[in-house]
């Protein structure tokens, strides 16, 4: 079964909780959470203590996904706030290896997320040591932009990377540009985890945005 993931980066700020525990009750899986420090990204959010706000409001796994330099700094606060999956991006880590074992160290799981132009290759030697690879379908940094079709032979050569390991258990993550249509073409290649925030959060009828998106990864 396909994971849908809502970004709360498309949801109302003013009200963050009630949009999370709307999330779960209208299907949501995860609840995707995008922290951005204005540097690795041009975007500025939010940090660990909004993460601890919104905790009571939902049951639901926080999948964390730091797009910020130095992300290490914020592996215990983030613990502390009730983060269950923390995902860095490969271009902001010089000893990635170490930033996930850091992760997993805490108990958490670990995911790596690639830049639409950063190379599977990256993850060559850490395969065995990540629980997502997150594929970045735009270029980080905002929600509303269009989903990129380059990357979908990237995810088909993930997957086909994954299954020659045997490694059936690591989550192929795609964020950017998710809807209706995109989330065929990427269930298709191979992803098991959709995040999509403008076409849930910016859809009156959030329940039915998460049924489309789960049918149309099933279709
Ligand atoms: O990480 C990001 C953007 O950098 C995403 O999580 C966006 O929030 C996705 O938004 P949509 O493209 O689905 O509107």
């Amino acid at each position: 079964m396909t994971i849908i993931a809502p970004s709360i980066l498309s949801a109302d700020f003013a009200k963050l909780g009630e949009d999370v525990r709307e999330a779960e009750r209208c299907g949501a899986d995860w609840i995707h959470i995008d922290i951005m420090d204005g540097q690795f990204v041009p975007n500025l959010t939010f940090g660990p203590p909004v993460v601890g706000a919104i905790r009571s409001y939902t049951s639901l796994p926080f999948d964390v996904h730091l797009m910020v330099n130095t992300p290490e700094r914020l592996f215990e606060d983030l613990k502390k706030a009730g983060a269950d999956r923390i995902t860095v991006h490969a271009e902001a880590c010089l000893h990635l290896h170490r930033t996930i074992h850091a992760i997993r160290e805490l108990g958490l799981k670990a995911g790596v997320a690639l830049n639409p132009h950063t190379p599977l290759s990256v993850l060559d030697h850490i395969l065995e040591d990540i629980d997502l690879a997150l594929i970045m379908t735009v270029n980080p940094g905002f929600g509303g932009q269009s989903f990129i079709p380059a990357m979908l032979p990237k995810i088909r050569d993930l997957r086909g990377r994954l299954d020659a390991k045997g490694l059936h258990g690591v989550h192929i993550e795609v964020d950017g540009g998710i809807n209706g249509e995109t989330a065929a073409l990427v269930a298709q290649a191979g992803a098991n985890a959709l995040v999509a925030g403008n076409y849930i959060y910016g859809n009156n009828d959030r329940a039915s945005a998460i049924s489309t998106l789960k049918n149309s990864a099933k279709a």
